[in-house]
C-alpha cells in the first residue's frame, strides 16, 4: 500500500484535471487558538465528473469549497485551474477560472440580490461579460436559462423579486444563474439542505439532469452520505472529518464497501428500507458522539476518541495517511492499514 491523494481518472491517465487543490490547507485564527479547518486536502474534478464531499457539520468542507471557488485564499498548498495557480494567475486566466468554476451557495436568499428582479440577476452576468449582446438578447437567453431549471413559463418568473418566490424557486434562480457564464463546474454547497423533502428531490433531480445534458463537472458539498449516493453514483466521493480526507473512493465503493470507520458510521446513519441491507451493515457503534473540537484535536488519528476500532498505542500516536487500500480507494486508518480492507463487494444497486 502506498500513501496517495485523491485525484482520481485524468491523473491516472496522464491528463491535467481541469481542478486541483493540491496539500490545500486553511488555518483561522480563533479565540480558542488557531484552527486548521483544512489540513492538506488534495482533490481533483474534470468537466462531467462529480465529486461529493462529505462530512458532519464543521468538517471543512465549506472552507474547501471557497478555497476551490477562489473565494478564500489557502494558508497552504495550492489550488490550480488548468494546471495554473489560480492566486498567481494573470487578469485573463483569472477570469477564465471565474467564469469557469460556479458557486451555488446553500442560502439562496442570501446570494441573491433582493433589489433586483429575476430578470436583473440573470441578465447582469450575460451583459457584463460579453455572452450575449443587448437587452433584448439577454432578456431571451434569461428565459431559456429559467427553463432549463424546470422554472416554466419563464415569464412569469422575469418580473418577480426573490422574497416572491418559494426557496425551492431561489434555489433555481440560483443554478440558472450559475449557468449564466457556460460553467464548466459548479459547486454546490448544501444547496438543497434548506428545502422540504419533496422540494429537494424535485432540485436534485433537476441537478442531475444538467449533470448529465451539459457535461458540467460538480464539488457537491453535503452532510449527508444518502444524498451523495443519489447524486454522486457514479462519481466520487472524500469523506472529510475536522479538516482531513479521511476516505476517498468511487462513491459506489464508498457506500456498499467503506473501509474507515468513520464512513461507516455515516453509513449507518441512512435509513435503510431493507432490513437485510441494515443487517448487512456492520460499523457497530461510536464510542462518543461529542465532536471534538479543532482547537484541541486529539493526538493521532483525530476519530480515535470516537471510534469503534480504536487501539491504543497503535491509533494515538501518529496521524494516520491516506493510503491506497484498494484500487481508486484510500484510507487514513492505522487498522485498515495494517489488517487490510478485504476484497470491495460493490453492488451495481440503482440510484433510490
Ligand atoms: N472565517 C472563519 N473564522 C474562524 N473559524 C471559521 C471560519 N470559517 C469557518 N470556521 C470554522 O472552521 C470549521 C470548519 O467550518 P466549515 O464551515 O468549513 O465546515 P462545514 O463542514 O462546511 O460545516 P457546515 O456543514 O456546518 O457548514 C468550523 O469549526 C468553523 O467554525
Amino acid at each position: 500500500m502506498t500513501a496517495t491523494d485523491t485525484a482520481p481518472a485524468a491523473k491516472a491517465e496522464g491528463r491535467t484535471p481541469l481542478m486541483t487543490l493540491n496539500g490545500v490547507s486553511q488555518v483561522f485564527d480563533t479565540k480558542a487558538g488557531p484552527i486548521r479547518a483544512c489540513d492538506q486536502v488534495n482533490l481533483s474534478i474534470n468537466p462531467g465528473e462529480v465529486l461529493c464531499l462529505v462530512g458532519e457539520s464543521g468538517s471543512g468542507k465549506t472552507t474547501a469549497a471557497r478555497m476551490a471557488a477562489g473565494l478564500a485564499k489557502p494558508s497552504d498548498g495550492t489550488v490550480a485551474y488548468n494546471g495554473i495557480d489560480i492566486w498567481s494567475m494573470n487578469r485573463r486566466d483569472f477570469s477564465t477560472f471565474r467564469r469557469g468554476v460556479q458557486y451555488v451557495h446553500q442560502d439562496p436568499y442570501a446570494s441573491l440580490n433582493p433589489t433586483r428582479t429575476i430578470l436583473q440577476t440573470i441578465t447582469a452576468p450575460l451583459l457584463k461579460h460579453g455572452v450575449v449582446k443587448g437587452s433584448k438578447a439577454a432578456a431571451q437567453r434569461a428565459a431559456e436559462l429559467l427553463a432549463k431549471v424546470d422554472m416554466t413559463p419563464p415569464e412569469s418568473f422575469l418580473s418577480k423579486y426573490p422574497h416572491q418566490l418559494s426557496g425551492g424557486q431561489r434555489q433555481r434562480i440560483s443554478v440558472a444563474r450559475a449557468l449564466t457564464l457556460d460553467p464548466k463546474i459548479i459547486i454546490a454547497d448544501e444547496s438543497t439542505s434548506m428545502l422540504d423533502v419533496s422540494i429537494r428531490i424535485s432540485v436534485l433531480a433537476m441537478l442531475g439532469r444538467l449533470r448529465d445534458e451539459l457535461g458540467v463537472g460538480f464539488l457537491f458539498i453535503t452532510h449527508d452520505l444518502a444524498i451523495a449516493k443519489y447524486f454522486g453514483w457514479n462519481g466520487n466521493t472524500a469523506v472529510m472529518y475536522l479538516g482531513r480526507i479521511v476516505e476517498f473512493g468511487p462513491t459506489q465503493q464508498i457506500i456498499n464497501a467503506p473501509t474507515h470507520p468513520y464512513t461507516r458510521a455515516l453509513i449507518d446513519a441512512i435509513p435503510e428500507p431493507d432490513p437485510d441491507l441494515t443487517k448487512t451493515k456492520g460499523a457497530g457503534s461510536l464510542r462518543s458522539l461529542e465532536i471534538p473540537s479543532l482547537a484541541h484535536l486529539p493526538v493521532g488519528c483525530s476519530f480515535h476518541p470516537r471510534c469503534p476500532r480504536f487501539e491504543g498505542g497503535l491509533c494515538d500516536g501518529a496521524v494516520p495517511e491516506l493510503i491506497t487500500v484498494r484500487p481508486g480507494q484510500s484510507t487514513a486508518c492505522h487498522v485498515v492499514a495494517r489488517d487490510g480492507a478485504g476484497d470491495a463487494e460493490v453492488r451495481d444497486e440503482p440510484v433510490a
